[in-house]
């Protein structure tokens, strides 16, 4: 970017910058080598002139607004092949080509799930004859499709679907079967137009027996003329709060037919006589769900960190108001409370990537495991991914909100970008497993992690801590980054004491303990959420300290500063739970928040460089209020020259109803 077009605040916020941009994005970037392919494929497509919209996609019509989204999604797909035929990217991540999409399209990619998820199933879920025949497609997109589970009487209750598929020995086929209203499939990504193909999960039946939810390769539409298939109901289930691009649709099926190799077979099979041979593990079949909750947490801190770059960016360019008289107006950065608003924000962005990669390397790990038939692991992966996607989902909706708010006025336009991002990270709380039901699953854990504490067992790595906290009432305080990872270790153990006391206590003879659980459910809610917060603090407390020693001293101090500020502004908020569990004292919240207004001032300086370490190009970011130069003013005006109610002077509206309006008010 051309320095000389950059307002002048940024090029003094640049200029004050105690640290090397360039080092941390390659450090986020996971190398220089990551960085210039990243940049290089981003430039391709950024810069290509079919991509760039004469008219934003917020003034285009529902229906335009997808055929829009389709025609750009293909040029990127077109655009990434080419690439990836020419070159092997080493170093280019899957996250990356998420990454893009946001500079593509501002809202959500109706190919989405078809990366996000159908491939995923397919890849994990297949036998390797049926790998090999359908991955490759579904790969080169030859095949497009969508994981169709939910339905629009259940989500959260999987066994409760009612989807049938119920085998035919003598065709060697399963019968698909939408029995009621409430059993049609209802949200999938993609499914409304742009998918032929779907997995779609479906109660087995087989020789007259029962046996759960099966995932199910389904073609649904004619691959030439893309026309729905006989037996299939298919369509859009219209707007929504934001995904307006994402094509959520939904499908029936009357008594259609698909061949029996058409069940993913690689945990449980049906033979051709109807045979059904068990799955090793029948919770296999939700591996892709934990998948998705897995990698959630890279796009969580990538929403973040656009949203941090705009509302940081923007605090430094604004102007508002004067501390002192007869003094100019100050940068509204220089607010100690817009401090407050936005550091944590962009500290959050980077424990939920470290903390993700971390859950990345245990998923792999475990994955691998389970690959050689040990399952001993896959509890605690469950109980991890569960409260981690819940609480990182729900802050980060959070944080989002709170940037727009740090932007005022301007952060309610939508071509602040703000409000799309607003959209995005809100759905992610309820999907793929809503909030308090993943919550309450990491809680089942915790429960039986309590029993084993009971009988002196040893514990599993990320509950061990739970033993160590089990006897002392109040746990001795210190005012250490150590020390808030012990509080909150013990916040959690205090608190899952209390819930496993809570349901024993609702216990009563007679009561079932099904009923006792949900007695006791905000309190084993509680307890997740304390639990996910000692995790959260103690991993990314370890990787960026890890981190810090890997880079200069300069941005070290500053990854160290981010992560004491994530430590010391979540002491602070849950002070109520340290106090109850810890032997802290009003002094030494005192200090803490002494600590945490220092931070604030520290990172400071930083702020617009620590943005720009994001290394976010401007269409991706897609903002008025962001872009690298600064020029919000401007850009606000540009953008809304293009509202088509600007096109003509006076609206015809006017002499439709206005002036009649007018003329009888006068009689
Ligand atoms: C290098 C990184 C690469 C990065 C790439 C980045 C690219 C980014 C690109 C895209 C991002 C992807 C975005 C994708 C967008 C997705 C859009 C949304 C899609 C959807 O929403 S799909 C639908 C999802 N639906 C759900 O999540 C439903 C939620 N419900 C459930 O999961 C379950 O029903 C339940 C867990 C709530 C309960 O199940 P149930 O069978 O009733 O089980 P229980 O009786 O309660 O428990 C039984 C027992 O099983 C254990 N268990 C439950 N689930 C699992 C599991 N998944 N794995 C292992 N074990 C499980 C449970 O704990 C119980 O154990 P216990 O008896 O206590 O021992
Ligand atoms: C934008 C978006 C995209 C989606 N994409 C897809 C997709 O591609 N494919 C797909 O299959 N699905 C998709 N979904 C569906 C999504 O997975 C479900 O909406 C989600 O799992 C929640 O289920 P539900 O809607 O049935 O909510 P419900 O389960 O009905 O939840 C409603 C309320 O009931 C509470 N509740 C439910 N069960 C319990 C319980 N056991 N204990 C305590 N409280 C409970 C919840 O906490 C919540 O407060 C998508 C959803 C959205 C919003």
């Amino acid at each position: 970017m051309a320095e000389h077009n950059v307002c002048v605040e940024l090029v003094r916020e640049r200029q004050k910058c105690t640290f090397e941009v360039q080092e941390l994005i390659h450090l986020i970037d996971g190398g220089i080598t990551a960085t210039e392919e990243r940049r290089e494929v981003e430039n391709v497509v950024c810069t290509d002139p079919r991509i760039k919209d004469v008219v934003p996609e917020e003034y285009l019509s529902h229906k335009e607004r997808y055929e829009n989204a389709i025609r750009k999604n293909c040029i990127l797909q077109e655009i990434l092949k080419k690439y990836t035929e020419k070159r092997t990217w080493d170093n280019f991540r899957p996250s990356n080509k998420y990454r893009i999409s946001s500079g593509v399209v501002k809202d959500i990619s109706p190919f989405m799930l078809h990366t996000g998820m159908f491939i995923p199933t397919l890849v994990n879920q297949s036998d390797d004859e049926q790998k090999a025949k359908w991955v490759p497609k579904a790969m080169s997109m030859e095949i497009i499709g969508t994981y169709a589970q939910t339905e629009l009487g259940h989500g959260s209750f999987i066994r409760g679907l009612e989807t049938t598929a119920t085998y035919d020995p003598n065709t060697e086929e399963f019968v698909l079967n939408t029995p009621n209203l409430t059993s049609y499939k209802w949200w999938p990504g993609g499914l409304a137009h742009t998918a032929n193909h779907c997995i779609v999960v479906a109660q087995l039946y087989s020789k007259g027996q029962h046996y759960g939810v099966h995932p199910f390769f389904v073609q649904i539409r004619d691959i030439e003329t893309h026309v729905p298939l006989p037996g299939i109901k298919v369509g859009e289930i219209g707007p929504k709060l934001g995904f307006q691009t994402a094509n959520n649709g939904f499908l029936g099926f009357e008594n259609f037919r698909i061949p029996r190799r058409n069940m993913l077979m690689k945990n449980a099979q049906v033979l051709k006589d109807g045979t059904y041979i068990k799955s090793k593990n029948d919770k296999l079949t939700y591996g892709t769900m934990v998948f998705v909750r897995v990698i959630i947490l890279f796009d969580l801190a990538f929403e973040l960190s656009r949203a941090a770059t705009i509302a940081v960016r923007y605090s430094a360019v604004r102007h508002q108001s004067q501390l002192k008289a007869n003094e100019p107006e100050l940068q509204i950065i220089d607010y100690v409370t817009q401090q407050h608003k936005l550091f944590i924000g962009v500290s959050t962005s980077h424990v939920f990537r470290v903390v993700g990669l971390w859950l990345w390397n245990t998923y792999v790990k475990v994955n691998a495991d389970i690959g050689k038939g040990n399952m001993d692991q896959l509890p605690e992966l469950h109980a991890l991914a569960c409260c981690l996607k819940a609480v990182c989902s729900r802050d980060a909706a959070a944080r989002v909100e709170e940037f727009r708010l740090a932007c005022g006025g301007h952060g309610f336009m939508t071509s602040s970008n703000l409000p799309i991002i607003n959209g995005i990270v809100s759905a992610s709380i309820t999907y793929e497993g809503e909030f308090s039901v993943l919550m309450l699953q990491t809680a089942r854990f915790l429960m039986k992690a309590w029993n084993g504490v009971l009988a002196r067992k040893t514990l599993t790595p990320t509950v061990s801590y739970l033993s160590k906290f089990s006897n002392s009432d109040r746990v001795q305080w210190a005012n250490t980054t150590a020390g808030i990872i012990s509080g909150f270790q013990a916040a959690a153990a205090g608190k899952t004491k209390e819930a496993y006391a809570a349901i024993q206590s609702y216990l009563k003879p007679g009561t079932d303990y099904e009923d006792a659980w949900n007695s006791a459910s905000v309190q084993l809610v509680s307890a997740s959420e304390a639990h996910c917060r000692a995790i959260l603090c103690e991993i990314s407390w370890s990787e960026m300290q890890r981190l810090s020693k890997t880079v200069s001293p300069n941005l070290g101090k500053v990854l160290l500063e981010l992560a004491e500020l994530y430590l010391t502004y979540w002491s602070l908020e849950k002070r109520g739970d340290l106090l109850m569990y810890t032997t802290i004292s009003t002094a030494d919240i005192a200090k803490l928040q002494a600590r945490y207004e220092e931070l604030l001032a520290l990172i400071r300086p930083n702020a617009v460089g620590i943005v720009d370490g994001f290394d976010i190009r401007d269409e991706i970011l897609n903002s008025t209020l962001g872009a690298y130069d600064g020029r919000v003013y401007e850009r606000l005006m540009e953008e809304a020259k293009k509202s088509p109610l600007n096109a003509e002077p006076v609206n015809e509206s006017f002499h439709k109803y206005i002036k009649p309006l007018m003329l009888k008010a006068k009689l």
